[in-house]
């Protein structure tokens, strides 16, 4: 089923099975933490990749690397061939969430997006319409430090729809919202990517990332463990379930550097 997400292009190219995003033998180093070692992957449009690893694996130091917001200590990441930096129009091209609570706590969450709008030559009249997206509609007023965290989690992606990008990185977007907020996410990105767009997730929530991923990337201490489509990965485990496959190939890892 083709979805509108109210976006600035009607029609899209019919998903291609060329990587957008490519990720080479990345390396960053926070003195001695090995935060991400060696890591080689590539997203694809049309579907949702699942980026699974614990707290600590090395899921935000990668999206931050991708946004040229973190330099790697080694390898690179291309979107469309380039490295983010020289993408004209990167919010056209590129949409983000990283940390909800991004917008200055003074700033009105339109006025937020408005600010983000004109600085990046998209038209003001797509402000209203990713707040109506994100049902925030109402709370365009609010300044952003009243904002609740599921308030500033729907902010955070409606800043990411702002210039109707082909391409989403979201880190955690499941955070803060309730119920019936963590429905409308999932909805939402698995529209997103049935239009065609690639959608790129870092979760450690299995259960959600088993209902919303096409397709993972596990990652455990800056290494890559899988990759491979949702439900080859929890057959191969021999798993009923996506957290207990994830659980099993994690352990065993560790296991047999433990007994390395
Ligand atoms: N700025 C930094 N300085 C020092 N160490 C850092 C920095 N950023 C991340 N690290 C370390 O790098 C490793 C990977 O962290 P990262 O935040 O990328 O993991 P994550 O998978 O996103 O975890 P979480 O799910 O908890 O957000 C951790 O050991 C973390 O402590």
């Amino acid at each position: 089923m083709r979805r509108d997400f109210g976006g600035l292009c009607a029609d899209r190219p019919v998903p291609s099975v060329v990587p957008v995003i490519e990720v080479h033998e990345l390396r960053k180093t926070y003195g001695r933490t090995v935060a991400v070692d060696g890591l080689s992957f590539t997203v694809r449009p049309g579907r949702v990749t699942g980026f699974l690893g614990a707290n600590g694996a090395g899921k935000s130091t990668t999206m931050r690397m991708m946004l040229d917001l973190d330099r790697p200590t080694g390898g690179r990441v291309l979107i469309d061939g380039v490295r983010y930096r020289e993408l004209r129009q990167p919010l056209r091209r590129v949409g983000a969430l990283l940390e909800a609570k991004a917008a200055h706590g003074g700033r009105r969450a339109y006025h937020h997006l408005l600010w983000l709008a004109q600085t990046n030559g998209i038209p003001a009249a797509r402000v209203r319409e990713v707040l109506a997206l994100v049902g925030l509609d109402e709370a365009a007023g609010k300044r952003a430090k009243a904002l609740s965290l599921g308030m500033a989690q729907r902010l955070g992606i409606a800043a990411a729809l702002l210039g109707d990008p082909p391409v989403l990185l979201l880190d955690e977007p499941v955070n803060g919202l309730d119920p019936e907020g963590v429905l409308w996410i999932r909805n939402l990105i698995r529209g997103l990517a049935a239009e065609g767009r690639t959608v790129f997730v870092s979760s450690h929530l299995m259960s959600e990332m088993a209902l919303t991923a096409d397709h993972l990337i596990v990652i455990d201490r800056g290494r890559l463990l899988a990759d491979a489509p949702t439900g080859e990965f929890v057959e191969a485990h021999g798993s009923g379930s996506l957290e207990e496959a994830f659980l099993r190939l994690v352990g065993g890892v560790r296991g047999g550097l433990r007994a390395g």
